[in-house]
């Protein structure tokens, strides 16, 4: 009797134990990003989302370089939850109406990859992995490092265009306060400068420069530098609506490589805060290894991108899956 009770509670407790830790598995699987999360709910996600890349790529190139603006502004603000994608609507304030947003652009064709995806497995894949894996996908189309991404991530019901000045930093902060921004969502300063490597890619509007050039010319300019730039930008007061900018980086204005930061040593950083990494002691040692080696750079970059890429995410029952991009589900 004893000995069949034993067995019997052994066997019970084995069964309930065995339950306990599936649904500890289930539920800890669902609640973090993982490799391939679509793999069961739609497997060729991350193939359609490579290939809508790649045709934009070849319409518009610089469509590379706003997926990777995108993840930036995305993922700093909250996390990557594609709160950047809202537009203005119900009581919604876009955060790409802010400052700070200022010259992104190629937003309609998110939409491109949405409609893809959309197709084939109708609500499943987030517009925050949207964001993601677009970036990775663009990273490499422009040269740049492979990333290895996890997915996984829900979409927000809300833009944060309140906070958002206090999360992305401005052109004309300084390095230290920089610094403590990415520090603050888990990016160290070597990661942090070779973030910054992203401005090897796209451009600058002369809205952001003019103050470096006029009245008087920022010493720390190398004078040809200076001449392409007051050549870009003749006049102090740029009208905002003129498409004047001039291009991150000269030498290869389209590839993802180190070049920013021979610019930078160069005197020819575009930023303020660019051109400050390459004189504050924190950073100078890694703008010089990362000028000397673009293997390490790539390798810093990829490591910065997934640390980025995975801050704070939005995941389980959290947030929703967005079925347009631009605005939260009506239920
Ligand atoms: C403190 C950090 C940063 C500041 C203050 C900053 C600021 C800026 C500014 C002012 C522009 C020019 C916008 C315009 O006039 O059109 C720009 C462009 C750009 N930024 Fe940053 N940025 C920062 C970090 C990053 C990071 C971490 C990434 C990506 C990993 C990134 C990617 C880009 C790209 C790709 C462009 C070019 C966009 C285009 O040509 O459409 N930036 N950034
Ligand atoms: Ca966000
Ligand atoms: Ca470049």
């Amino acid at each position: 009797m004893s000995t069949t009770t034993y067995t019997h509670f052994t066997t019970s407790s084995l069964v309930f134990l065995l339950i306990s830790l599936l649904i500890l598995k289930f539920s800890v699987g669902k609640s973090e990003l993982q490799l391939n999360y679509y793999a069961e709910s739609c497997p060729n996600a991350e193939e359609i989302i490579r290939t809508e890349v790649t045709k934009l790529y070849h319409k518009h190139g610089n469509t590379a370089v706003s997926w990777v603006r995108n993840l930036f502004h995305d993922c700093i603000v909250k996390s990557c939850d594609a709160s950047l994608l809202l537009e203005t609507v119900n009581g919604i304030e876009s955060e790409q109406e802010s400052e700070r947003s200022f010259g992104m652009r190629n937003f309609k064709y998110v939409k491109t990859i949405k409609d893809a995806l959309e197709k084939e497995c109708p609500l499943t894949v987030s517009c925050a992995d949207i964001v993601a894996l677009s970036a990775r996908d663009g990273i490499l189309m422009l040269g740049g490092p492979k990333v290895e991404m996890k997915t996984g991530r829900r979409d927000s019901t809300e833009s944060y265009a309140a906070i958002l000045s206090d999360s992305i930093p401005n052109h004309n902060d300084s390095v230290s306060s920089v610094l403590s921004r990415f520090q603050s969502i888990g990016i160290d300063t070597e990661g942090t400068v070779a973030l910054l490597g992203a401005h090897s890619v796209g451009r600058v509007h002369c809205v952001n420069l003019v103050h470096r050039l006029y009245p008087t010319l920022d010493p720390t300019i190398d004078p040809d530098y200076a001449k392409y730039l007051k050549g870009r930008c003749p006049t102090p007061h740029p009208d905002p609506n003129a498409v004047l900018y001039a291009r991150n980086d000269r030498e290869t204005p389209m590839i993802l490589d180190n070049f920013y930061y021979k610019n930078v040593l160069n005197h020819k950083g575009l930023l303020k805060l660019d051109q400050e990494l390459a004189s504050d002691p924190l950073t100078l040692p890694f703008i010089q290894k990362m000028a000397a080696d673009n293997t390490y750079f790539h390798d810093q970059f990829a490591r910065a991108v997934l640390l980025l890429s995975e801050s704070n995410p939005l995941t389980g029952e959290n947030g929703e899956i967005r079925k347009d991009c631009r605005y939260v589900n009506r239920n």
